[in-house]
């Protein structure tokens, strides 16, 4: 006798069966891997007029955007072209959750990659948002080697806020003086500051022996630029039709600059940073470090038969550098039409009060996770400059970060125990360090030692400032985190004290993977360290991390999986792979 099954059920059962058949093709059907074969290479380039060497991406600069959706795999096949040093690229905001391999740090998370070869960076990107990627060897950065990475929300999705269009601009900053050059006058004794840059880049394009706005500027000296539009320092125009809201994605490659950025006659509503939304506000003008990115609405309603200009200026440093400049181009209106009123200006370069102000006013969109309320472990860490041995250098608690031959994820993962130093680096400095003065003594000392964090705990970094060497100098700095997102719990002026804690915003502080220090000020940070891999965590001003300013924090290393040996191919890794293969 066999069962007796109702047929009812079997067809419910059978449409079931189908129908998750269909959703689960759909839902993969939705998440693309996107492929990409790039070559890098120095090429000769235009970016603001006098031809230079930069770094390209398949003959172009700044490289190609990637564009992807959330849910995406990302899967770039990077083959060196440089034919004498090697290279990588980071995915800056991209938390490499599960292929920490992929972070393209060079000695960090992987070797850099040899000339020649190729290295595939194969990642998730998890969440929508406006993105970078960039060289993170030496000071490749400077040397041109970035593009935008833009992450649109998954299939079906929307996003909080409505617009008509939108624009992605990546802002830059170029000197005349090859990046090898910088390197050697950054190392020399005595150190030679590179100086202010010649040009601010807008998506690599600039104007140094010339001025779009000439017409409206008291020195006689500048010329009005006489442009067919075709050549590689023209402007890219952004054209509008009147009363629409267009998105404008921004994000800050600089190598130095801190910049404040402004549209002629159009508020500017601040909506996402570093790929998470922000409770809406409206202003003038945003203040924008090198590592952050933003995303501001615009709606075009003022008078269409004029055009207006989008103007990015230095902040926080003595400006010799003249503003970048671009048009927004009205439709119907030509191009070529220049505004009818100078470029906008922007605070003071040392009105650090609107900068707090502006830092102060972006919060997070409910529905951003929420930081836990209280954290495991506080590091505390004092940013000096130092000499060593003659040479001018920044300090993270007196160690000035050298990077080890091997790197880190590698040889953490392995127990090779000799790849870097194996003292901690401290958790915090002298109680009785005058944050306010020059150090008594300005001598530091170089390290690689790591701040290994617990796996799944809270940690909080206090991120303090202090004097430089000169008396009367303290400077900003916009550090980034690699492998996280961390809450921006609050900003103090002088020595962080325990009492600032009652203060932390707990309520809806953004979060994101940069965060500035103002000078003489404090910043206070929280994240949970849930993400196995080797992390670094640095000044994102290039010459200040060639000079040794970052920590390098690990967490669950034991956990990573199968690391590709491509990333372990030198150092200590390397000679571990050589020897497995002779055996
Ligand atoms: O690291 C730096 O060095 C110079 C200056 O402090 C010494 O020349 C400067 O402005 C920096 O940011």
């Amino acid at each position: 006798m066999g069962f007796l099954i109702d047929p009812c059920l079997i067809r419910a059962l059978f449409s079931f069966y189908m129908l998750s058949i269909i959703f689960a093709t759909s839902s993969l059907a939705a998440a693309k891997t996107r492929h990409f074969k790039w070559e890098v290479e120095y090429m000769h380039w235009s970016p603001d007029g006098p031809e230079s060497v930069v770094m390209g991406i398949n003959g172009q600069f700044p490289g190609p955007t990637i564009r992807a959706r959330a849910g995406d795999t990302v899967h770039v096949e990077l083959t060196n072209k440089l034919h004498t040093e090697g290279v990588v690229i980071h995915w800056h905001g991209i938390r490499q959750k599960g292929t920490p391999w992929a972070d393209g740090t060079a000695s960090i998370s992987q070797c850099a990659t040899n000339p020649g070869e190729t290295f595939v960076y194969r990642f998730k990107v998890d969440r929508a948002g406006t993105y970078f990627y960039h060289g993170h060897y030496g000071m490749q950065r400077s040397a041109g080697l970035y593009g935008s990475l833009i992450v649109d929300v998954a299939e079906g999705e929307k996003e909080p806020f409505h617009y008509d269009g939108e624009f992605n601009i990546l802002l830059s900053d170029w000197w005349h003086k090859s990046s090898h050059e910088q390197e050697v006058d950054l190392s020399s004794n005595p150190m030679r500051w590179i100086g202010e840059p010649q040009t601010l880049l807008i998506n690599g394009r600039g104007q140094f022996n010339c001025s779009l706005a000439a017409r409206f500027s008291s020195s006689s000296t500048a010329n009005e630029c006489r442009l067919r539009g075709n050549e590689q320092y023209a402007p890219q125009i952004l054209r509008v039709q009147p009363n629409k809201t267009y998105r404008l994605r921004i994000a800050s490659s600089t190598a130095l600059a801190s910049l404040n950025l402004a549209i002629g006659k159009h508020k500017l509503v601040v909506v996402e940073a570093d790929g998470n939304y922000l409770r809406p506000f409206s202003v003038d003008n945003i203040d924008i470090y090198s590592g952050e990115s933003y995303s501001v609405l615009f709606t075009t309603n003022q008078d269409p038969s004029n055009n207006y200009w989008i103007s990015t200026n230095v902040r926080g440093r003595e400006p010799k550098t003249p503003p970048g400049l671009t048009i927004l181009n009205y439709s119907p209106t030509s191009a070529s039409k220049l505004p009818n009123s100078p470029p906008p200006v922007s605070p003071r370069w040392d009105d650090y009060g609107s900068s707090k102000a502006f830092s102060n006013k972006i919060l997070a969109l409910t529905g951003t996770p929420k930081p836990p309320t209280t954290s495991d472990r506080r590091i505390v860490l004092l940013n000096t400059q130092n000499f060593m041995d003659g040479h001018t250098k920044w300090a993270i608690n007196n160690v000035s970060l050298v990077l080890p031959a091997t790197p880190y994820l590698g040889s953490i993962r392995f127990g090779l125990s000799n790849a870097f130093d194996k003292k901690r680096p401290p958790d915090n400095f002298k109680h009785d360090y005058d944050v306010m003065k020059p150090a008594p003594n300005q001598n530091t000392t170089s390290g690689n030692g790591v701040y290994v964090l617990k796996f799944n705990t809270t940690v909080d970094v206090i991120l303090q400032n202090a004097n430089a060497l000169k008396a009367n100098v303290s400077e900003i700095h916009p550090w980034h985190l690699h492998g996280h997102d961390f809450w921006i719990l609050g900003y103090g002026e002088g020595k962080f004290t325990e009492s600032d804690v009652s203060k932390f915003n707990l309520k809806n502080p953004p979060y994101r993977n940069t965060a500035v220090i103002f000078p003489y000020g404090w910043t206070a940070l929280r994240f949970v360290a849930d993400n196995p891999g080797v992390w670094a965590f640095h000044c994102h001003i290039e010459p200040h991390l060639h000079m040794g300013m970052g920590v390098v924090f690990a967490e669950g290393v034991r956990r990573v999986k199968r690391i590709p040996n491509e990333a372990l191919a030198c150092g200590l890794t390397g000679k571990l792979l050589m020897n497995n293969v002779h055996k």
